[in-house]
């Protein structure tokens, strides 16, 4: 039996878009067996079939290493709510993947996995985190993808605020402008230099000025109900905030463990369908067990 298991993670940390994702302590866990006829459980019952992402992520893992598909029994173990921007498609096509080399015996190295699950996923910026870990850049390059890797300080509180409702990835990458002018390209990148510096050093000053997001926050808040609940909370309790993801979640960041849970605690009495809960970064990224 191998088992893999895999951070959630939030992409893009608003100014980040398509390239920066930070893995979340919030683990999945897959499984995978012989057996005499492919089945899938632990997951909704619509992805209970061959289409299900997993198994084509085990697939096209099996085709890179030139092998034949076996007949598979998988059992998905994830507390990570599928379509919230908390990257459940990821975890899936990486744990796929992982699953395949260590079938055949033959690892996928850490950049190899990154090139094939972008391959599937379309940008780098979910599944990069859940193989390396903790804060990652996936930068696409006529050579691959680079990954740099960066230290968060260890004083930042994350708080993931996950609403009762689902925001589709492809439905919120529709609604985005075809092209944007240079000085929003200007904006953007020298915003996402100061975000990744001030994940570094915790200096929340520059966190607030640097999640100012211009190529897809503004076009994404329409699709989160109750967005202005919870921006007026954040701006109260002094908290940074961003869209994890296409959304719904959104994550609140400071440095005072105390005003995180007051900003719990209210946002909690004021949304209480939601699933308010503190998150802390992952540094394991995918781990793989043979049994
Ligand atoms: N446990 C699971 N079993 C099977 N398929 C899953 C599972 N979790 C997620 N998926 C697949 O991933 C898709 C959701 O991907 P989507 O990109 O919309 O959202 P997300 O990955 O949760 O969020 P984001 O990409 O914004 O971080 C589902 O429609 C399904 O195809
Ligand atoms: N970068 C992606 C993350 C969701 O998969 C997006 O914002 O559409």
């Amino acid at each position: 039996m191998i088992k893999v298991t895999v951070p959630a993670t939030s992409a893009n940390l608003g100014v980040g878009y398509d390239c920066l994702g930070l893995a979340l302590d919030l683990r999945a866990t897959f499984q995978f067996q012989s057996a005499s006829k492919l089945t899938i459980a632990g997951c909704p019952e619509q992805f209970q079939n061959e289409n299900n992402l997993v198994y084509r992520a085990f697939q096209a893992g099996c085709e890179a290493l030139g092998e034949p598909v076996p007949s598979l029994a998988i059992k998905i173990d994830s507390p990570i709510p599928v379509s919230r921007g908390l990257g459940s498609s990821a975890t899936c096509i990486v744990a796929g993947l992982a699953a395949a080399g260590e079938w055949f015996q033959t690892q996928f190295t850490q950049n190899e996995l990154v090139q094939l699950a972008t391959d599937f996923e379309g940008h780098p910026d979910n599944v990069t985190p859940v193989i390396y870990g903790g804060l990652c850049a996936g930068v696409q390059t006529d050579e691959g993808i680079s990954v740099l890797t960066y230290p968060v300080a260890d004083d930042l509180d994350f708080l993931a605020i996950v609403p009762d409702f689902t925001v589709s990835t492809d439905e919120a990458r529709a609604l985005l402008p075809k092209s944007v002018s240079y000085a929003t390209a200007t904006h953007q990148i020298s915003h996402s230099l100061l975000l990744v510096r001030a994940l570094m050093t915790g200096n929340l000053f520059d966190l607030r000025l640097a999640l100012d997001d211009r190529l897809h926050e503004p076009y994404r808040k329409q699709l989160i109900a109750n967005y202005d609940v919870v921006a007026e909370a954040c701006d109260y309790f002094e908290n940074s905030l961003y869209i994890s993801g296409s959304g719904s979640t959104l994550i609140a960041i400071t440095d005072d463990t105390p005003t995180r849970g007051m900003l719990r605690q209210r946002l909690m009495k004021e949304l209480p369908d939601w699933n308010i809960f503190p998150v802390a970064v992952d540094t394991a990224g995918v781990q793989v067990e043979h049994g």
